[in-house]
């Protein structure tokens, strides 16, 4: 009954702004009370959707919407809840919530706000429907922009990453009880069988240490889909930057809500390419300068600096222009660009400007291909005008895509950034300390180390005392209503 002292919380889960549907939440004990003032009857069947008017404490019509009513703890917040879904006019939310506000009345120890960024899911943890990666996860979920994130998502959402927590947990405890055998009953082992316990211990916290490793290792590739996969699009004025950029956005769902700012000379366009967020830099063309033109040198210096950042860098030459371009200085900067190891794109461009049979073709790409010393498979030859071998460049980059997230053989993940830290921090700093007493055989603060790791896993789940430090960094970064 603890959570009946809690106030009854609301919020509208959807946007203020004009739509079909608005929908208010509440959570609480009073969400009945709310439900039986606005409707004047009482709570329906819970689950059940009904139609009903809901009125202002003057008996004025508010709004026709439509109900739920959930009967805790079997709601999403584990408490009483109901949902309002209004039609989606901003006049019309607004006079709800107003009609809920004016229900609060504390002499009747009513007690009802607006809930505050994340509380919904917040109390459903407190409510134990959720442990924090879910609730990570559910966060995640939410902010996924494209098919990728939502998919690297979901292994939080659905509970795997508790799952696999609650494994590694259960693997150190059991290892601690090991450990413990020794300690409380140490006199009764011999030396010998306390060394051989103590090394089957450790053989076990270095398998589990390179398990934790590896899965770092792939959230961190898996980042890369999170952030946007930076590529840079590099090659001398007029080659056609602009237009294949243009293709590219077009062809592609631009992802709006993420418009970037303009530099001088670097515009990054963040698109969706196959499902995967991809950030794309268009920068000034490398150009040949005369040492005086500084704006010019300033602009290569960023693309360099640029290139250097990005995890894709496509190159782009036309193929028409060899009198324009002077190539033995554009292959000068290039190879200044240390792209040893990055994921490489060569597209030559204006193919249609040029009349080319199969054998030019091939003469073409062993000239480009000798010159900037990158491997014909690289290659790609386009035309932006009537947009031949765009279908292929597009495929070979959600290759190398595929390759920078690693997410070719199995699914990305994402984890925050405090599961990380912690991870890392907590978990394999406790194994690390385990180690180091293991080697002055010190039983008793060997098995505390791991304890720690354990507190570490405990952290990250919600599990640990001292827990409600750990709520505010988790929830103040949720929408309100979620
Ligand atoms: N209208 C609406 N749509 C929504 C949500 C919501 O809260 N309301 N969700 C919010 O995130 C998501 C669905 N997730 C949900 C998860 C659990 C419960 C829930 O009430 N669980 C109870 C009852 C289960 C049942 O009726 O069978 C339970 O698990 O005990 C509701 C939604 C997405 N769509
Ligand atoms: N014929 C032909 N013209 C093209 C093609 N691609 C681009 N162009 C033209 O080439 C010119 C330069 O294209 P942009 O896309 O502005 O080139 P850019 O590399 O961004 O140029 P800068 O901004 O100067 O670095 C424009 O007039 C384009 O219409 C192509 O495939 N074929």
């Amino acid at each position: 009954m603890y959570y009946s002292t809690r106030p009854t919380i609301y919020a509208l889960s959807t946007h203020l702004a004009r739509s079909a549907i608005g929908i208010i939440r509440i959570s609480g004990s009073m969400s009945s009370h709310i439900y039986t003032k606005l409707t004047q009857s009482q709570p329906p069947k819970p689950r059940l959707a009904t139609v009903k008017t809901l009125r202002s404490s003057k008996g004025k019509v508010l709004d026709e919407a439509l109900v739920l009513y959930f009967k805790g703890p079997a709601s999403y917040t584990g408490e009483d809840l109901l949902e309002l879904h209004v039609h989606g006019g901003v006049a019309i939310i607004q006079a709800v919530l107003k009609a809920i506000k004016g229900l609060h009345d504390p002499s009747q120890g009513i007690h009802i706000r607006y809930a505050e960024n994340g509380e919904f899911s917040q109390r459903a943890f407190i409510n134990g429907r959720f442990d924090l990666t879910e609730i990570e996860g559910i966060r995640e979920m939410i902010d996924a922009e494209t098919e990728t994130q939502r998919i690297a998502a979901l292994s939080s959402l659905s509970g795997d990453t508790k799952q696999l927590f609650a494994g590694w947990r259960n693997h150190i405890l059991n290892n601690v009880a090991l450990l413990t055998t020794v300690i409380d009953f140490g006199e009764d082992h011999d030396i010998e069988e306390v060394n051989e316990l103590f090394q089957t211990v450790n053989d076990n916290i270095i398998q589990l240490e390179s398990q934790i490793s590896q899965y770092l290792n792939k959230v961190r590739r898996s980042e890369v889909l999170l952030k946007g996969i930076k590529t840079i699009l590099l090659g001398p004025p007029n080659a056609g930057k602009s237009s294949i950029l243009n293709i590219l956005a077009n062809n592609e769902s631009a992802i709006v809500s993420e418009i970037a700012g303009t530099t001088r000379d670097i515009i990054d366009v963040p698109i969706d390419i196959q499902g995967y967020k991809v950030v794309i830099g268009d920068t000034a063309g490398i150009r040949t300068t005369t040492k005086e033109d500084q704006i010019e040198i300033e602009g290569i210096k960023r693309a360099k600096l640029k290139s250097f950042a990005s995890d894709l860098v496509i190159i782009v030459l036309p193929v028409n222009d060899d009198k324009m371009v002077d190539y033995n200085d554009l292959f000068e900067h290039i190879s200044t660009l240390k792209l040893e190891n990055k994921e490489i794109l060569v597209i030559l461009n204006k193919m249609d400007l040029i009349d080319v049979d199969k054998k030019s073709k091939q003469q073409l790409l062993d000239k480009f291909s000798k010159r900037l010393e990158i491997d014909q498979s690289k290659f790609h030859l386009i035309s932006c005008i009537n947009g031949s071998g765009m279908e292929s460049l597009t495929n070979s980059m959600v290759h190398s895509f595929k390759t920078i997230s690693l997410s070719e053989s199995t699914d990305p993940i994402i984890v925050s950034s405090r599961i990380q830290d912690l991870l890392e921090n907590d978990v394999l700093q406790g194994f690390q300390q385990f180690y180091h007493w293991k080697d002055q055989d010190d039983v008793v603060l060997a098995c505390e180390s791991l304890k720690q790791s354990i507190e570490g896993i405990g952290k990250i789940t919600g599990e640990a005392v001292g827990v409600e430090e750990i709520l505010g960094v988790v929830f103040s970064s949720f929408c309100i209503g979620k």
